[in-house]
């Protein structure tokens, strides 16, 4: 409701037409079944799309994350608005960073709660890497019930997307905000996508307008990543692209063309089992995709990489 809201102001401002929110509760909002067994099928999004299809609705709004890779034909992503903060964060007791948090348990190993496969992998693959021991335990929830795991002490902490906190202003419970280069977040992760029927071209061309290319194009190359890797949203599969800035002076390895700077996207992806035993983690860099193509082979290629890396073989996991 929150994110659909600022949407719709949005929307309003661009049109000058006014906008009704309509709430409509998803399989994936009341389910308490863990995400590895009911993800992937579009939980959070079916229940929307059936409206939209029905024409209750005009267009929705949904977290990209949540979306299934394969579009419905009669259905278009008319924008992707500028993305949010990707990363996840940490809600921690006692106002605890992630280091200390797994260096200093009193029980001596760390309880911490997410239920994404994605996000124990590569906690997992961290403690591993620095000799400490840490348990991730499967919970699921709204924001609230997530973070009352801590405030009850059953948690010392757990895990969050930056994006969701920030949309329902309660960034204020972060206690640590978890660097990509540890924690490579969601496909599509603090990216919005607004949908509508394929008919309504006056409809697509208006929401166009909040539509920011750059976000777009990463989160194209993120969700081709993802849909080559044969994976769906709760498979353990991160992927974040982005555009480094350019450090001035110009470095070796910089493209000009006709003294213009070419800007690089930085495609990375990590495929881990759960335990954090084995993680598969590459990343390549392209010229900033500027067709939708172009985007889909940015993700492809680091796909086949992962692949020929042995990424297929730790994805079983994901229908446990
Ligand atoms: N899995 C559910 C979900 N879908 C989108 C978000 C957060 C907002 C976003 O990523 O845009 C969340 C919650 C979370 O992962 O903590």
């Amino acid at each position: 409701m929150a994110q659909s809201g600022q949407v719709a102001d949005a929307v309003s401002q661009v049109t000058g037409r006014p906008v009704e929110l309509v709430e409509i509760t998803t399989y994936g909002d009341t389910s308490r079944e863990h995400l590895a067994q009911i993800g992937g099928t579009g939980v959070f999004v079916a229940a929307l799309r059936e409206a939209l299809l029905r024409g209750e609705v005009d267009f929705a709004v949904h977290s990209l994350k949540d979306l299934p890779t394969a579009q419905p034909a009669e259905l278009v992503l008319a924008a992707v608005p500028e993305r949010e903060d990707p990363r996840d964060v940490l809600v921690a007791r006692d106002a605890l960073k992630f280091t200390d948090l797994i260096a200093s348990s009193p029980t001596g190993v760390a309880r911490i709660g997410t239920g994404a496969p994605r996000r124990m992998a590569q906690l997992n693959a961290y403690a591993r890497a620095h000799g400490l021991e840490i348990e991730t335990v499967p919970i699921r929830g709204n924001v609230d019930t997530r973070i009352g795991y801590v405030r009850d002490g059953k948690l010392d902490a757990v895990v969050l997307a930056a994006a969701g906190l920030n949309r329902i202003g309660r960034s204020d419970e972060v206690t640590d905000f978890l660097s990509v280069d540890t924690i490579l977040p969601a496909p599509g992760q603090g990216a919005l996508a607004i949908e509508c029927t394929a008919g309504d071209a006056e409809l697509i061309a208006a929401l166009g307008e909040l539509d920011d290319p750059l976000t777009r194009a990463a989160v194209t190359a993120e969700r081709a990543l993802l849909a080559a890797l044969e994976a769906g949203c709760s498979a353990p599969v991160g992927a974040l692209a982005d555009v480094p800035p350019l450090s001035a002076p110009l470095e070796r390895g910089d493209s000009r063309t006709d003294g213009q700077i070419v800007k690089e996207m930085r495609l990375r992806g990590v495929v881990g089992t759960t335990d954090g035993s084995t993680l598969v983690q590459l990343s390549t860099t392209g010229p900033v995709p500027d067709t939708h193509e172009g985007a889909l082979a940015l993700g492809r290629v680091l796909a086949a990489e992962m692949l020929a890396q042995g990424a297929a073989g730790l994805m079983g996991e994901r229908a446990q």
